[in-house]
């Protein structure tokens, strides 16, 4: 970083528009010093009524340096901090509490979102404002998603022979895939980021991206996958309901109605879901009013690693079991957010994630290469939290 840094800084140096250079550095450096004297001291907000509050949907910035930045933010601010993020005022919300005020009590007045431009005006559904337009969108999305029956009640999907096809069919391309890579290590996550894609392409267009396709690696690059690696302990002997493959078999495909008898497979989703949440989603608190047009972020890095809620929670530990296996759901685990903006594929995404974990699971055994690098956990910055690039050794199960 350094050594690109000091080259950079040399050829700046070394060319002839030095001089345009040195007085764009210098007005970056101006820059830099006014928003620095201008954040610091406000680490408690002076907090205004009114209504119809703005809140911001995606800010990564939270997860520079490291996501542990966002716990040590919290310990040394507390609850409730504001910030100055360039020109925006800015409020985060770090505690359960605050958070279900925002997105729930008084959801409605943190719906909005701010102008940004890089969203074209904001007519998609995630950046659209809180406004008729945004609600004939979700209205419509949410209609064909609800296809997947409502969040969470995935017995309902059950029912839906078609969606559960196509998500099969990507499957099993997918582990086609990954089988015929042979013993080399791979980095999965293109593989793994066409197949969740072509779900969701299969289901709107009936189509599919084929691999290297140029606008799907245009996505890829831009978006760059989300994938999870999971070992698997030993821990089956003492808890029965560890066991997968008992319950299933390895020869038909995983259904959904496994998903009763695979608790423990659903506690890894959650803590996945948990440990590494996808933003801290935005949003304001305890009946402290809020000037119109404060940007509000609710910190899931925070709700998702506070330890009065979660013991050890940098430890990814499948807690979301009681000690005969039955699923525990505490209220403060917000993956998808919550209230009016709560996330709108939140059924698709949970269906996915249980078919598409425990049939690779079921076909294909994950093992890190012998001689490679352990999987950075961390996270990096994106539209949300990515992982790193990674290598894995996957070999099919049933040759
Ligand atoms: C593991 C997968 C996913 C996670 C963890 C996730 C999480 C979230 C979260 C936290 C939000 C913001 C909620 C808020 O602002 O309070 C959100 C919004 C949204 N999500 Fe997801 N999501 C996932 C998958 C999906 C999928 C598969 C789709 C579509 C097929 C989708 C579509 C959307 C849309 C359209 C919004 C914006 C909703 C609005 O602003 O009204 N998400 N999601």
């Amino acid at each position: 970083m350094c050594t690109r840094l000091l080259s950079s800084l040399s050829s700046v140096l070394s060319s002839p528009s030095l001089p345009f250079s040195l007085f764009s550095l210098f007005i970056l450096l101006v820059f830099v010093l006014h928003l620095w004297r201008r954040g610091g001291g406000s680490s408690r907000p002076t907090l205004v009524r009114g209504p119809g509050v703005w809140r911001l949907q995606f800010g990564p910035w939270l997860w520079e340096e490291g996501h542990l930045t966002c716990f040590s933010v919290r310990c040394r601010l507390g609850p409730l901090f504001s910030m100055q993020l360039g020109p925006h005022f800015t409020l985060v919300v770090n505690s359960y509490d605050l958070a279900k005020e925002v997105l729930l009590t008084r959801g409605r007045d943190f719906a909005g979102r701010p102008k940004m431009l890089l969203t074209r005006g904001g007519k998609d559904i995630a950046f659209c404002d809180y406004s008729a337009l945004w609600k004939s969108h979700r209205r419509l999305v949410h209609s064909a998603l609800s296809l997947f029956g409502e969040g969470g009640r995935l017995q309902d999907i059950g029912k839906r022979p078609r969606e559960t096809l196509i998500i099969h069919g990507c499957v099993d391309d997918l582990v086609a895939e990954l089988g015929s890579v042979g013993s080399r290590a791979f980095d999965p996550s293109a593989a793994v980021t066409r197949a969740v894609t072509n779900v969701v392409c299969t289901l709107v267009f009936s189509a599919t991206y084929r691999r290297d396709d140029a606008e799907l690696k245009e996505v890829i690059d831009y978006n760059n996958g989300i994938v999870e690696t999971i070992a698997r302990g030993g821990l089956v002997d003492l808890f029965p309901w560890l066991q997968l493959e008992e319950q299933v078999g390895l020869e038909r495909p995983v259904r959904l109605s496994d998903r009763t008898r695979l608790p423990y497979v659903e506690a890894v989703i959650q803590e996945g879901l948990r440990i590494r949440p996808r933003q801290p989603g935005p949003h304001s608190p305890h009946g402290h009013p809020v000037q119109p047009g404060t940007r509000v972020l609710v910190n899931m890095w925070a709700l998702h690693h506070n330890p009065t809620d979660w013991p050890k929670p940098d430890l990814f530990n499948p807690r979301f079991l009681d000690g005969r296996g039955g699923r525990v759901s505490p209220s403060c685990f917000l993956p998808f957010g919550a209230g009016p903006r709560v996330c709108v594929g939140e059924s698709l995404a949970r269906l996915e994630l249980f078919l598409f974990l425990s049939s690779l699971l079921q076909r294909i055994s994950f093992s890190l290469p012998p001689a490679g690098p352990v999987p950075d956990l961390r996270g990096r910055l994106g539209v949300v939290l990515q992982p790193p690039p990674y290598l894995v050794v996957a070999t099919p199960r049933h040759t």
